[in-house]
């Protein structure tokens, strides 16, 4: 191997990294995961795009935020089928973390040692206020950790929780305006 490949091949393998975006729903999460993967295919860089399966709320295939913005993505049914698929691309994005399984951080890792940027966004919290799935693990081994807010419903304050309006008390529930609606620390624990 030519000096210089070798040099490439340890500055590409250095480059890897682990970022997360997160917070309650409606909070830009999935806007900004857009538009941080948009850069990277407008960089000519090598994107790969991975949501779970089990996400068909908008479209089975696209990555869909609450603005109808969308970008194509491989639905896939575990973490491990993302180490697959994703281990031979530059930057690998992944949308609706928090229903992968608790692979997902080890994954991630493995990636970003091999020189991937991977990029993440997901629902920190479930409509109880408790850490979402593989969420912990992937925001405690992050390069970076972004946290977005919506609009607290209620006062109009920065919205940290998803607040469930209908009675059902599984943790995995899909659905948004009908079934959801952000709002903060205070209005969180009202009716
Ligand atoms: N209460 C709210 N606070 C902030 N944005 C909201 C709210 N309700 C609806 N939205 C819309 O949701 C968009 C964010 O959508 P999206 O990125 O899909 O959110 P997430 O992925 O975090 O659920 C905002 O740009 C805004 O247009
Ligand atoms: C709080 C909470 C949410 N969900 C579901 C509802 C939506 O389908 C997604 C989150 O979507 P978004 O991109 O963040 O708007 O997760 C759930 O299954 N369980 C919950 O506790
Ligand atoms: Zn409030």
């Amino acid at each position: 191997m030519l000096f210089n490949e070798e040099v490439f091949k340890r500055r590409s393998e250095l480059g890897g990294s682990v970022e997360v975006i997160c917070g309650s729903m409606f909070s830009g999460k999935t806007e900004e995961l857009i538009r941080r993967l948009r850069r990277a295919q407008i960089a000519r860089l090598n994107v790969e795009i991975f949501k779970p399966k089990t996400d068909t709320r908008y479209h089975e295939t696209e990555v869909v935020s609450h603005n109808q913005n969308s970008i194509p993505s491989t639905p896939v049914d575990s973490s491990s089928a993302i180490l697959l698929l994703g281990s031979q691309v530059q930057v690998v994005g992944i949308d609706e973390a928090q229903f992968f399984d608790d692979e997902l951080p080890n994954v991630c890792n493995i990636l970003a040692n091999k020189g991937v940027r991977v990029i993440i966004a997901g629902l920190d919290m479930d409509f109880q206020g408790k850490p979402f799935g593989p969420m912990p693990g992937l925001m405690a081994m992050a390069e970076s950790v972004t946290k977005v807010h919506a609009v607290c419903v209620k006062c109009g304050n920065e919205a940290l929780y998803s607040y469930r309006l209908v009675p059902n008390d599984a943790k995995i529930l899909l659905g948004e305006m009908e079934s959801y609606e952000p709002r903060c620390r205070h209005c969180f624990g009202l009716e």
